[in-house]
């Protein structure tokens, strides 16, 4: 990675231009994007299920046709070219590695599609799964290694064609919890080391939020914000960046809608001094679960029937130590409130 450079005076390895999938009829499943990934960064495109983040990988990669739009790779048009010849190589969520041949030949296949001597394939196939940590595993079958293995012998897959954007279509989703915050670790690391563009297709805020250098969140095909983690979690533009991405209340106030931070959210009972002054509104506790190192306080309004509201409207995260300074209990009414910083306004 060119670690000098700042984001915004790093050029673009990709750019997506107004670029559109429609799919018969339907509405869009991508509408007229905009984006621009910085050349050497880890991008997460982020978004519920449907929203076409998949489908905008898959145009990247060239699995896809594009319905209007350009995609430019270092500021060449690769819109039409075949996946092939795109620069671009794709990671799956399967692996997809093939269960008859060994890693090493895993890895070599696309150098043999192109007609490599053997001996030189195998030689640059060994190469990258050294890089990898997995040189001594090489003979090795898919069905001999561990879901972690698995994932380095198809990361060497995808290099061995020496693409300037991985693609990574949800990588990790197939691994247990444990192994996919340990591969997590380790795609950051690749990536940093290879100084390469990585574009990473998730549904996981989490993940995002600990890979990423730049966030996409979408939306209905749409771009809803992008920008860095902690951007994107502390000055969430919309009501829905904010609930998607969790940790924040919506509140409504005279002057819109706010989103406040559910551990900066203050509750008090009703008079209570260290809430004088602010602005606020009454709650009523809905429940209380105790998550170890805080405990997190599920609250909606006053006169909310709990059949309409099935969730918890609003949330209060409090440390272990304050809510034994402070216990609250169902059913007990308080009043929630926020400093002026910490409320910011979201767009409708
Ligand atoms: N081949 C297809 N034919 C018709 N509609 C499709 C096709 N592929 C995707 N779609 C539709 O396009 C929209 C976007 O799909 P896409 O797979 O890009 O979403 P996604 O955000 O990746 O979702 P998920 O997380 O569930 O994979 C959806 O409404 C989907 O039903």
């Amino acid at each position: 990675m060119n670690a000098d450079a700042s984001t915004a005076v790093r050029p673009a390895a990709i750019e997506l231009v107004s670029l559109s999938k429609r799919y018969g009829d339907a509405k869009p499943a991508v509408d007229g994007i905009n984006l621009r990934i910085a050349s050497g960064s880890y991008c997460c495109l982020l978004g519920p299920s449907g929203c076409g983040k998949s489908t905008t990988l898959r145009m990247i990669a060239g699995h896809e046709s594009v319905s209007s739009g350009d995609v430019l790779l270092e500021n060449r048009n690769i819109t039409d070219l075949p996946a092939a010849a795109r620069g671009t190589a794709m990671m799956f969520q399967s692996f997809a590695l093939f269960p008859h041949l060994s890693a090493l030949d895993n890895v070599a296949f696309s150098l043999k599609m192109k007609g490599v001597a053997k001996a030189e394939r195998h030689a640059r196939a060994q190469e990258l799964l050294a890089r990898v940590a997995m040189g001594a595993l090489a003979q090795r079958k898919p069905a001999e290694l561990s879901g972690g293995q698995q994932q380095r012998v198809a990361l060497a897959r995808a290099l061995i064609t020496q693409p300037k954007a991985l693609l990574l279509d949800e990588p990790l989703s197939a691994l247990d919890p444990f192994l996919r915050i340990q591969m997590r670790a380790e795609l950051r690391r690749w990536q940093q080391e290879l100084g390469l563009t990585f574009i990473h297709v998730t549904h996981s805020q989490e993940e995002a939020m600990a890979l990423a250098d730049t966030m996409v969140v979408m939306n209905h095909g749409v771009i809803e914000q992008q920008g860095s983690p902690h951007e994107i979690y502390n000055r969430p533009v919309n009501e829905f960046v904010a609930r998607f991405m969790g940790g924040h209340n919506v509140i409504e106030t005279p002057a819109g809608k706010v989103g406040v931070r559910t551990d900066q959210t203050l509750i008090a009972r009703a008079g209570a001094p260290e809430i004088a002054g602010l602005p606020g509104m009454p709650a009523l506790v809905t429940d209380v679960e105790y998550q170890g190192t805080y405990v997190l306080l599920g609250l909606r309004k006053p006169g909310a029937s709990q059949a309409v509201v099935s969730t918890a409207e609003f949330s209060v995260m409090l440390s272990e130590a304050r809510f034994a300074a402070t216990p609250f209990a169902v059913g007990d009414e308080v009043q929630l409130a926020w400093t002026p910083e910490s409320a910011h306004p979201l767009q409708s």
